[in-house]
């Protein structure tokens, strides 16, 4: 039998060295994070208080044979399908939350989407959200020749600001690294690591659900109104990879034609795969515009929709957060538009791009 509610999962990404093992020792110490399990991936050294472990026992289970996300990816789903096991044979007492912990070079999408997409763990488990760990220190360095560490940022549901307590937080350098991670990623909240206890509270809790009110947070999760914010405010100077991402919004105020949605989501997943880091949607559906459909994908992996019982406050725009890499926007908004059937200059309407998905002018092959 599964659990009665989901149970939250959490990734910690960041770059090599950047402070992730050192964040989560600092927040295993909460006491009401004592059911939790960390899944963690390290060569050799036992990255984790040794103090901690043995306290926990059976909770924490260390993966010591290769990468977490890419070459033992199935030893993943089996790990997360044998702690709820454990669970249910009574071999674990309780199980609260899992967090997960990615090699500094990992891309954290493979992480996600098992989380989202394998049917049997997503209905027992549901994705909490994605904490990155920068480096204050060396972290503009790292950004600058690291493409792989840009892609974690800008994934991130939380952006953990290390090692600022080796930085003047009120230098001219300070500021502009924060901005610059704002820029990758206006959605994301950034606290500092330094920030002690208040910290927990920032980082867990940033899915859907509220475990509070038990109902759907939507604008917490989907953060729409800071990334409409700070749209466009790439400044003159960002480095090249920096300005390969976007985020943006999509917004509709009439209820849309399910099929078309279909189509629209179907067309961005074929067509921009792995250009698509992070979708997620509230969307208002015609044929039931009471109950809102909550979609989330990563790059063409996308969580099996899910139907809200009520919209939770009086907003009932469809509303789409989307974060990219070379995806052109103004492609996303004419397909966007084309599929509504909102008339647009050289654009085709929606019968013609369901025949040919590729009329869309911007679109690129490969
Ligand atoms: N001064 C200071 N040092 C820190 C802070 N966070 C981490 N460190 C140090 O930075 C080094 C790397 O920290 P870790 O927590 O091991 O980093 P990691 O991301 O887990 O490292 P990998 O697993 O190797 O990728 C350690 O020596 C930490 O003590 C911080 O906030 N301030």
């Amino acid at each position: 039998m599964a659990p009665s509610t989901p149970i939250p999962v959490s990734i910690v990404t960041g770059f090599l060295g950047s402070g992730k093992t050192t964040l989560l020792n600092r927040l295993l110490k909460d006491p009401s994070l004592v059911d939790t399990a960390v899944i963690i991936n390290e060569f050799g050294d036992v990255g984790i208080d040794h103090l901690l472990v043995e306290q926990s026992n059976d909770g924490v289970i260390e993966l010591s044979d290769g990468c977490l996300c890419c070459t033992i990816r199935g030893d993943l789903v089996d790990t997360l399908a044998d702690l709820i096991d454990r669970l249910q044979t009574g071999r674990i007492r309780a199980l609260s939350r899992v967090i997960i912990e990615t090699t500094g070079l990992a891309d954290p999408a493979p992480v996600l989407q098992v989380i989202m997409a394998q049917p049997v763990l997503s209905q027992v488990y549901r994705l909490d959200g994605v904490i990155v760990t920068v480096d204050a220190v060396s972290g503009p360095a790292t950004l600058d020749n690291h493409e792989e560490a840009i892609k974690q940022v800008a994934m991130a549901d939380r952006i953990v600001l290390t090692k600022t307590d080796l930085v003047d937080r009120d230098s001219p350098e300070f500021a502009r690294f924060t901005t610059r991670l704002m820029q990758l990623n206006p959605g994301a909240p950034q606290v500092s690591a330094q920030d002690g206890e208040g910290i927990k509270a920032e980082l867990f809790d940033c899915g859907l659900y509220d475990p509070e009110t038990k109902t759907a947070d939507v604008s917490r999760w989907l953060r729409d109104a800071a990334v409409e914010e700070h749209h466009h405010h790439h400044g003159h100077d960002v480095n090249r990879h920096d300005s390969r991402i976007r985020a943006f919004t999509l917004q509709h105020d009439q209820p849309i034609d399910p099929g078309a949605f279909e189509t629209f989501v179907d067309l961005l997943r074929s067509v921009q795969g792995e250009r698509l880091l992070r979708f997620k949607a509230i969307v208002c559906l015609a044929d039931n515009p009471d109950r809102p459909l909550v979609v989330h994908g990563v790059q063409s992996v996308f969580h099996p929709p899910a139907r809200l019982a009520a919209w939770p406050d009086e907003d009932r725009r469809t509303r789409l957060v989307i974060i990219s890499r070379d995806i052109d926007e103004n492609y996303v908004r004419r397909l966007f538009d084309a599929i509504l059937d909102t008339p647009s200059v050289d654009t085709p309407d929606r019968e013609a791009l369901e025949n040919n998905p590729l009329a869309v002018p911007g679109v690129r092959m490969g």
